[in-house]
């Protein structure tokens, strides 16, 4: 394997180098991207705009570790994706990054305390732990008195507020969001999305955000716009 021609700073938390992604099924070859480079500061907030096709989720994926390039490498918080097992992957991802989806996809039969939970028991902490760690950000998403409500009886805005608790819950370097309030109505979305974006100033989480909403974009610190296959900084005269 060759050695990655960037070598990313103490303060990057996230970032790909060279990154490509073709799909291929049977004789159809799908390219996406190639040569894509990146990176993310801790606490810094990041919007991936583009046109539907442009390779947004694919991205947002390779970036995750939900999928693996055909191309270049991923750091996460101190490591090279390519360099692990598929074991120290998962763990990587669910230590150090948290998700959130445009579906909440919360376990129907959990209730949100137990949602939330769920990922620090994964990683190994004591059930109170994870009990006071839930409890405590689903209060602060205002969600404490929903506590013992299974996914079926919350609101769409509330099933939201609960997965961005869950994406925050273990402390991760970074939450990446693929479009996480674009199921949502105006207002709803603007009430998560703000809650979003204090939580993650609050722990000095940065974020990489998939959106269409130029608007919401814009109250991130930086936005990329994928076209043809390449990233490019958008500055305000851009928006
Ligand atoms: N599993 C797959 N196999 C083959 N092609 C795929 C696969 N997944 C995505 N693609 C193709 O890759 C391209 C990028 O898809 P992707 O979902 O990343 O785009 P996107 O920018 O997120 O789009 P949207 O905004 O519509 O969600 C698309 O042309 C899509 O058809």
């Amino acid at each position: 394997m060759n050695e990655p021609v960037w070598q990313p700073g103490d303060d990057v938390v996230l970032g790909c180098t060279g990154l490509g992604m073709v799909y291929a099924e049977g004789k159809m070859r799908t390219p996406v991207f190639d040569g894509l480079g990146l990176e993310v500061r801790r606490g810094e907030t990041v919007a991936i705009v583009g046109a539907s096709g442009a390779g947004k989720s694919t991205l947002l994926h390779l970036l995750g570790g939900l999928d693996t390039p055909t191309a270049g490498d991923v750091y996460v918080d101190g490591h090279w994706m390519s360099a692990l097992s598929d074991t120290a992957r998962g763990q990587l991802r669910n230590r150090a990054l948290g998700f959130v989806y445009q579906f909440h996809h919360l376990l129907p039969e959990f209730t949100a305390l137990e949602n939330v939970m769920l990922p620090v028991l994964l990683g190994g902490e004591k059930v109170a732990t994870a009990r006071d760690r839930a409890r405590d950000l689903l209060e602060s998403v205002g969600l404490g008195h929903r506590l013992e409500h299974k996914p079926g009886e919350l609101s769409g805005g509330e099933r939201q507020r609960a997965a961005v608790a869950r994406a925050l819950v273990n402390r991760p370097a970074c939450v990446l969001g693929d479009e996480p309030t674009g199921n949502l109505d105006e207002k709803t979305a603007a009430h998560v999305f703000d809650q979003m974006l204090e939580l993650n100033r609050e722990h000095r989480t940065s974020l990489v955000l998939v959106t269409h909403d130029r608007r919401l974009a814009s109250r991130l610190d930086r936005v990329l716009e994928l076209h043809q296959g390449r990233l490019r900084e958008l500055v305000a005269s851009d928006m």
